[in-house]
């Protein structure tokens, strides 16, 4: 037969990294090690107080009473996210054991496009397949996507808990107000519960005192890990990798690596993953602690490239303006606004797009700043000089091309 023949011939090195039965020479089952799947319970480490704290707010929910709503602060990479998502899950298995409609719904607000946006993800996740109610991608008010969410809960649902997950890129905090405050407003009968999560913790400085007021005392705040705990959660993932493929120090390394200025589980995992996949693509035996280094710089990139997303295109131009200006200076870290803005147009010039104005420029700094990309200090100058604001970059000027380019 043909393909038997074909195998006498030389093999296309092209393809050494794919097995002959087609299977993955590194991993077993590396969905294990991607950020997005949500691990079963055993595989959670340390958050089992967290776990008991949410679901004891939003616990009445599941006999359809009302539950009350929390905010959970934290860095990236803590587990908010796992959390939220965690107790939403197991509380929809108990509304249904206990016979009653649980409405759930997760919406990242980075990925949103404003309140709308949100808004339209949470009600298409909640509409039944027996509903006559729809929720098009556009075309309808805020106002309208709100009585839309109100209907299909009133006549669906006996209860609802919402996860609004990096609630502080929306421009305000409309959504959060509407939905924590809809059963006293009387908007609708369908008891809603909110679990709000952000990295800031000063967003509540930027919350008005009417939504503070409805999460009450509810805030939780989760700790990065130290590297014992980084290194726990890697263990329990460790049968994403076939047997014999994984060294023994990569673990350990890792988890030292993630816990390192950031303790971000999220970091820890990206290396393992990368590292796993460089592994495999270097024709290598197994994973080995060297290649951690060979792709620490990728993850370091892939990093600030999600702390970033969602902000306007344009904030990577002043990035890159301030990174290309931190590396021509090396022993300067500081930077006035105004040679930011000039070496952002540089980039912009470069780029053969057209740059901004000035304020929208402040605002993007203003807005790195929020997120720790960058830091800013007043500076109150000399006899005859005004005052002047000067920024850093808080990450390494060659992460911050990397992510620009794309490598
Ligand atoms: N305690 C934990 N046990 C097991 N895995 C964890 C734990 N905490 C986090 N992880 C894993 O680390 C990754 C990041 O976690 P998660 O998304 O929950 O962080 P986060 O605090 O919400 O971060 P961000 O604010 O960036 O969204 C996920 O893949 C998650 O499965």
């Amino acid at each position: 037969m043909a393909p038997q023949d074909g195998l006498d011939t030389e093999p296309d090195p092209l393809f050494d990294s794919v097995e002959l039965t087609g299977g993955d020479p590194i991993f077993e089952r590396r969905e294990l090690v991607t950020i997005d799947h949500l691990p079963t319970e055993d595989r959670i480490v340390g958050r089992d107080d967290q776990i008991k704290m949410i679901a004891n707010e939003i616990g009445p929910a599941v006999s359809g009473a009302p539950p009350n709503s929390v905010m959970i602060y934290g860095k990236t990479g803590s587990g908010k996210s796992l959390v939220a998502k965690h107790v939403m899950k197991r509380s929809e298995q108990e509304a249904e054991r206990r016979e009653n409609d649980l409405a759930v719904a997760y919406a990242n607000c980075s990925q949103a496009k404003g309140n709308a946006d949100a808004l339209q993800q949470l009600g298409q996740q909640i509409n039944p397949s027996e509903s006559s109610i729809s929720f098009p991608e556009r075309g309808i008010s805020e106002n309208e996507y709100f009585n839309r969410v109100w209907d299909v809960l009133d006549e669906f649902y006996d209860a609802a808990i919402f996860t609004l997950d990096e609630i502080d890129r929306l421009k305000n905090d409309d959504l959060l107000m509407i939905l924590s405050r809809a059963g006293e407003t009387g908007s609708v009968e369908t008891p809603i519960g909110v679990i709000a999560i952000s990295n800031k913790i000063n967003y509540r400085d930027q919350m008005s005192e009417r939504t503070k007021s409805s999460f009450g005392h509810n805030e939780y705040i989760f700790d990065p890990y130290d590297a014992t705990q980084l290194r726990e959660i890697l263990d329990n993932r460790k049968d994403a990798f076939k047997d014999g493929k994984l060294g023994d120090a990569v673990i350990p390394r890792a988890a030292a690596l993630g816990a390192k200025e950031h303790g971000d589980a999220r970091k820890a995992m990206r290396l393992l993953r990368y590292a796993g996949d460089y592994a495999k693509n270097n024709g290598a035996e197994m994973v080995k602690e060297d290649h951690l280094l060979e792709v620490r710089a990728s993850a370091e990139a892939e990093r600030l490239r999600d702390l970033v997303s969602g902000l306007p295109s344009h904030t990577r131009h002043v990035l890159s303006g301030l990174a290309a200006l931190t590396r021509q200076n090396n022993d300067q870290e500081w930077f006035r606004t105004t040679q930011i803005i000039d070496a952002y147009e540089r980039v912009c010039e470069k780029e053969g797009t057209d740059s901004l104005t000035k304020d929208r420029i402040r605002q993007l700094l203003k807005e790195l700043a929020f997120l720790e990309v960058t830091e800013n200090r007043s500076n109150h100058g000399g006899k005859g000089t005004g005052s002047y604001k000067e920024h850093r970059l808080m990450w390494d000027a060659e992460t911050v091309s990397r992510m620009h380019t794309r490598q």
